[in-house]
């Protein structure tokens, strides 16, 4: 029989774990009971079966193999779609742009994050723009924002020039070995077979490192990868593993005292929590690390004039922040909580991006050589040693226009979530065509779909679900930009792609340059052609590619292995013989 323990038994530790097991049982039941009670809250919005009746749709939002889904509710349900998480908890998918002009600008105030975003960052990251919200979020966005100017990016030219012509050198030598290898085998004899998304993910993690923090953590030279590259590599799809599990961690946080909640992880038997939990130990010491060798540079005045960190990010920010008024100034904490956001923020959906041109330009080889035929007559005229000036680089009108079409149609975060901390009426056009409105009660979580508005034909026409550059050239590109009789609130060719409002991606800017620096840079001396492999583009919160080998497994059943990566046949070109 279960006896309750005398007073005497009561430590402190068993204290906490009976609270836990409380707060968890009365937030089961209450949920359960809600569910048993509840009317529809949305009894208009169509959308899809709750698949289970504890975890609702979730396991179909949540899986690796999630996309199609995702995409398929604005498709068969118009812009808003009702979805349900846990005990039938009422959740709205929404990608129909005046709703999302009212949620992510208009009452932005009333949409904040989810708690269990924010709390998971903050365990994770620390307090920086990520894990913060109302007013301390503002006063971070405030301080980080200046940081990214176009001054600031233009000094950063150099080095993404620098990091793009040394992976070249690096895919070069890869390709010769494959070559070599490859040479009485096949006809692609001087092609060699590469991993670009491989290339995309380190070029993209050493070029934030040295512009962001002044660090190289891969030079980019060996097969080899320090603990940081594997703790952030390893992060993103470790938490998606762990998607639902995270919802309960906001009530996990109110449990005890820090130092007792770190114990508590730490005896969690599962894998991939340990995983978490070292690589935010990771990126919490060598951010700390990098900041405080920083500051010890402050007194002495030696920021600006030393090699190849004069002009990264952190060391502007650090300068920034010492001159505002005190009570606008990031704390210590604040400021590695910055550092470790901005290195995770750019490095998997940048090389996201950089993974999905490269693929679509080798399904694509006419816009590859015309693309081609645009960067090489720059690059003539250039007076650069081979190199383009920011504003040359920014004006390409094929390279300006297949990044946005790419960012478009695969966005490599393809949803956010949001949650109502104020009651609001917002408007909505039915699949009918009528004007609407719904209200959403505070503690509603929404999902911002933005690869599903980055499709909507309201927007984007009849052809919104292809890929065709073409839309951003010329006079069709300004009436793509200027007539769209529905607009969507995204900062970029008004896209969702990187968000719109308070909270939109800060560095988008930074990797807008970039990403333009590194196609260039290859598509000036390779050419990128399909292997016969199938890809597959997994989400994990952010969208990845892999390659799908189907084999025969016992008894005659059919079975995929999956291993992640993009190959595609990398030649070197070249420009006398146009080869
Ligand atoms: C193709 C590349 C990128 C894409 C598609 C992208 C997309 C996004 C999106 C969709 C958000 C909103 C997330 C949310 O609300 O939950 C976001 C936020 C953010 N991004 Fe990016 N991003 C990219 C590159 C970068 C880069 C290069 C940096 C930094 C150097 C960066 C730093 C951030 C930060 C710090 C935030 C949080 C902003 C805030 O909450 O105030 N991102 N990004």
């Amino acid at each position: 029989m279960l006896s309750l323990p005398s007073l005497a038994e009561l430590t402190p530790a068993r204290l906490l774990a009976y609270s836990l097991a409380a707060l968890t049982a009365h937030s089961f039941l209450s949920r359960v009971l809600k569910f048993l009670r509840a009317q529809s809250v949305f009894p208009h919005i169509p959308g899809p079966p709750s698949q289970s009746w504890i975890t609702g749709n979730l396991g179909q939002l949540f899986t690796n193999k999630g996309l199609p889904f995702h995409l398929l509710l604005s498709e068969r349900y118009g812009g808003i779609a009702r979805v349900y998480g846990f005990f039938g908890d009422e959740q709205l998918y929404i990608c129909d742009p005046r709703a999302l002009h009212s949620i992510l600008v208009k009452d932005q105030d009333a949409f904040d994050e989810t708690a269990v975003f924010i709390e998971n960052n903050r365990i994770i990251f620390g307090p920086g723009l990520v894990a913060t919200v109302g007013e301390q979020h503002k006063r971070q966005r405030k301080a980080v924002k200046p940081v990214f100017s176009v001054i600031q990016l233009k000094k950063l030219t150099p080095l993404f020039y620098e990091l793009a012509e040394k992976l070249c050198d690096v895919i070069s030598k890869e390709v010769r070995g494959e070559a070599i290898m490859n040479s009485d085998a096949n006809s692609n004899a001087d092609s060699g077979r590469v991993d670009m998304s491989e290339w995309m993910s380190r070029i993209a993690l050493e070029t934030v490192g040295q512009a962001v923090l002044g660090y190289s953590f891969d030079p980019l030279d060996s097969r080899q990868s320090n603990p940081y590259t594997a703790a952030v590599k390893e992060l993103i799809p470790t938490l998606f593993r762990l998607s639902i599990v995270r919802q309960f961690v906001p009530w996990l946080t109110r449990i005890g005292p820090p130092a007792f909640r770190r114990k508590l992880v730490e005896l969690v038997p599962h894998e991939a929590v340990q995983k978490v939990k070292n690589s935010s130990d990771v990126m919490y010491t060598t951010a700390k690390g990098i900041l405080e060798s920083k500051r010890k540079k402050i007194p002495e005045r030696r920021l600006e004039t030393e090699g190849p960190s004069r002009q990264d990010i952190i060391t502007e920010l650090l300068k920034n922040n010492e001159r505002l008024p005190e009570s606008e100034q990031l704390s210590e904490e604040e400021l590695i909580g910055q550092m470790t956001v901005l290195i995770f923020g750019a490095q998997d959906t940048t090389s996201s991006a950089l993974s999905r041109v490269l693929y679509m330009l080798s399904v694509h080889p006419n816009w590859q050589d015309d693309l081609r035929g645009e960067i090489l007559e720059a690059l003539d005229t250039s007076d650069r040693d081979g190199r383009l000036r920011y504003e040359d680089v920014v004006k390409l009108p094929l390279l300006d226009a297949v990044l946005k079409e790419t960012l478009r149609l695969f966005p490599p975060v393809p949803f956010v979530r949001r949650t109502a901390i104020q009651e609001r009426t917002i408007p909505f056009t039915t699949q009918a065509g009528d004007t609407s409105s719904v209200t959403i009660p505070v503690g509603t979580t929404l999902f911002v779909g933005i690869a599903g508005a980055n499709r909507m034909e309201s927007v984007w026409g009849e052809d919104a679900k292809e890929w065709n550059p073409e839309r951003w050239v010329g006079s069709r590109g300004s009436e793509t930009a200027h007539s769209s009789s529905a607009k969507l609130p995204g900062i970029y060719a008004g896209t969702l792609s990187f968000l719109g409002g308070s909270r939109s991606c800060v560095g988008y800017k930074f990797a807008e340059i970039e990403m333009k620096i590194i196609l260039v840079t290859l598509l000036s001396r390779f050419t990128f052609a399909k292997t016969g492999d199938t890809i597959v583009w997994n989400l994990s919160q952010i969208i990845s590619p892999s390659t799908a080998t189907r084999t025969l497994g016992d008894g005659g059943v059919e079975e995929v292995e999956e291993k992640k990566g993009l190959p595609l046949l990398v030649r070197a070109y070249d420009s006398k013989r146009g080869l």
